[in-house]
């Protein structure tokens, strides 16, 4: 099982996205945190910086959907050429067909869990889906404390994906460090979003491989 580092470019400089994009040549992905004010107390960004973003890299675009409505708005990044488009559980009123739609727009679906959902309502979802993002911090901003409450639920996700035969991946997102990307992994995550400890370092792509090797070093 591979592990994966996504930074998020939401501790990146938005005035100079390209740049701090290709300040971490060794990540796997760039994680687009898209708050719409409504489903979480915070404004970030659309689908028109999507879709300049898109044109600017050609790393996996990793999006990450923290807004009411995504029913209607997701599959339009899908379209924009996101790899992989995720969605909350809590926000979508019809997650099997908006899987679906995604699929169809060959992106990978994501479902994500606020720190207090359980997965277990979501089990029958997994043949739909290509990844669960379970949060670590309550979502809506970067530079939050990782939740260890989280941890039992990344291990009952990896118990339910493992009695399937699919590739889905269990990523994690708040408050990944170099310290808590071990817990996080030993519980059974495999791909890991990094804000602020990676564009706050004095060299991102240094600790993207900082934190690829605390993680790599968890036996499973
Ligand atoms: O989805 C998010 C917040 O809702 C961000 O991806 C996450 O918080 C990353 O930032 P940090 O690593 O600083 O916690
Ligand atoms: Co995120």
């Amino acid at each position: 099982m591979p592990n994966r580092i996504m930074p998020s470019i939401l501790s990146a400089d938005f005035a100079n996205l390209q740049r701090d994009i290709e300040a971490i040549p060794g990540a796997d992905a760039v994680h687009v945190d898209v708050m719409d004010n409504h489903f979480v107390p915070n404004l970030t960004l659309g689908l028109p910086v999507v879709q300049s973003i898109r044109r600017a890299t050609d790393k996996f675009l990793d999006i990450h959907l923290m807004i009411e409505d995504p029913d209607v708005w997701a599959p339009g990044f899908a379209e924009a050429g996101a790899e992989s488009v995720t969605f909350h559980a809590e926000a979508a009123k019809a997650p099997v067909r908006l899987a679906r739609e995604l699929r169809a727009r060959d992106a990978r679906v994501g479902l994500a869990l606020k720190p207090a959902t359980p997965i277990e309502p979501y089990a029958d979802l997994l043949p739909e889906i290509d990844m669960v993002l379970i949060m670590t911090v309550e979502p809506g901003f970067g530079g939050q404390k990782f939740l260890d409450l989280t941890l039992p639920k990344i291990e009952r996700t990896r118990a339910l994906i493992g009695r399937t035969e699919a590739d889905i991946w269990l990523q994690v997102d708040g408050g990944i460090s170099t310290e808590t990307i071990e817990r996080a992994a030993g519980a059974g995550a495999d791909s890991f979003v990094a804000g602020s400890s990676v564009f706050s370092a004095d060299d991102p792509d240094a600790m993207v491989t900082a934190l690829r090797t605390a993680a790599d070093g968890v036996r499973r």
